[in-house]
């Protein structure tokens, strides 16, 4: 059983380093409140500001500490004055799934009672599940490397493999991972456009491939286009769903919208050696500096953290902390005396952080 972590802070841009802050001030808090692990936080610089300044979004010396740390926490980065040559913003936190090969892009979505939502959920409904979105290749691939004439632009979409036999296998063994703990009857919807490209039905028959090796976990199929209206309908559906890039990205933020804002949104882009853990929301420029923030999606990210090294490095006590942290925002939520001005409060960051704390000890 590993006992000391090293964590990879990249507190990023606009409200970052205000997220930022108090959620590794309660990480060393919940450390510090038993024997079994302890943390250690090395700061990494990068983001829009620091290319800003120094003409680097994400230095070399950043990348090794990612690289050496045990799990990298990341804040946002991005702000839509600072971009490149090329018109595109800068976006360490891609180049960083891409090199560390974090394929999983883990974004789960989950309405409790008491929780402000726009659906209108009949009585007693709670919405559960788990939108993975495949994060280095899809309609990412020809990142920053798209063809432009005068006349026409093209991008290209590369479906591998090699990563999508390893996304898939990653999504059955969490549907399993939920089955086992009681928390979903385990199915997989792998989400696609199957009907129209011929990427989607190679991406459909690797999915079948894996599905045939798990009998005991259900799976079907979706289209993209009916899946955003299933997900506004029938949200709780769906268990763990397996999705593109692109795709993956704008039915995440679609989920975000479902819990009440992007405040609420956490996420971990999980590979086989690394894993990043940061909130789906951006830098918010327009709120930083007026510690507004809400930390909330900062914090479930890092609870997804403390889940992610425990299970990995078989430390229960690090698994019970990221359940006893999740459950400490829950309450907040649901109480709904202490909220962020995103979420129809007037709370601060500080405020909120703190009633997460208050709701842990
Ligand atoms: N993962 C990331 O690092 C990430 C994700 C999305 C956008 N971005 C970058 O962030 C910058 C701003 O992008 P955007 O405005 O499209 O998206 P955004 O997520 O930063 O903000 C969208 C809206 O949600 C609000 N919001 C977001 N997070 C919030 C929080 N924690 N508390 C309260 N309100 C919050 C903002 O105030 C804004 O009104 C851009 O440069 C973009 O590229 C980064
Ligand atoms: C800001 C952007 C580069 C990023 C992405 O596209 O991955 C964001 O939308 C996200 O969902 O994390």
């Amino acid at each position: 059983m590993k006992h000391t972590f090293d964590i990879a802070v990249f507190e990023g841009d606009g409200i970052g380093p205000e997220i930022t802050q108090p959620t590794v001030e309660i990480l060393q808090k919940l450390a510090g409140q038993s024997d079994a692990y302890e943390l250690t936080f090395k700061d990494a610089p990068a983001g829009a500001a620091h290319y800003a300044k120094t003409g680097a979004s994400l230095p070399e010396a950043s990348m090794d500490i990612a690289r050496q740390s045990d799990a990298i926490l990341l804040s946002a980065m991005g702000l839509p004055n600072v971009r490149y040559d090329d018109g595109t913003e800068i976006s360490p936190q891609i180049d960083l799934r891409k090199a560390l090969v974090l394929f999983a892009g883990v974004r789960p979505v989950t309405i409790k009672a008491g929780q402000t939502t726009p659906l209108n959920l009949p009585a007693g409904r709670e919405v559960d599940f788990v939108l993975i979105r495949e994060s280095t290749e899809g309609l990412f691939h020809t990142q920053g490397r798209g063809e432009v004439t005068k006349d026409e632009a093209r991008e290209t979409l590369l479906i591998t493999r090699d990563i999508s036999e390893k996304l898939f296998k990653f999504a059955f063994d969490l549907a399993k991972t939920r089955k086992s703990t009681g928390r979903s009857p385990g199915k997989v919807t792998c989400v696609d456009k199957a009907n129209v490209f011929r990427a989607f039905a190679f991406f459909r028959e690797m999915f079948d491939a894996e599905a045939a090796k798990h009998p005991d976990i259900a799976a079907d199929h979706a289209y993209v286009d009916a899946t955003a209206l299933w997900m506004v309908q029938k949200p709780w559906d769906f268990d763990v769903m397996v999705t593109e890039n692109m795709f993956g990205d704008i039915l995440s933020d679609l989920g975000a919208g479902l819990m009440g804002g992007l405040g609420l949104a956490p996420s971990a882009d999980i590979g086989l050696d690394h894993a990043v853990f940061q909130p789906c929301h951006g830098s918010a420029p327009d709120i930083a500096g007026q510690n507004a923030a809400n930390p909330m999606a900062m914090i479930l990210s890092a609870a997804m953290m403390l889940d992610w090294l425990g299970l990995r490095y078989d430390n229960p006590v690090m698994v019970a902390d990221g359940v006893r942290l999740r459950e400490a925002v829950e309450t907040v939520v649901a109480k709904g005396a202490i909220l962020t001005r995103d979420l129809g409060g007037t709370a601060s960051t500080t405020q909120a952080a703190d009633a997460v704390w208050g709701a842990l000890a």
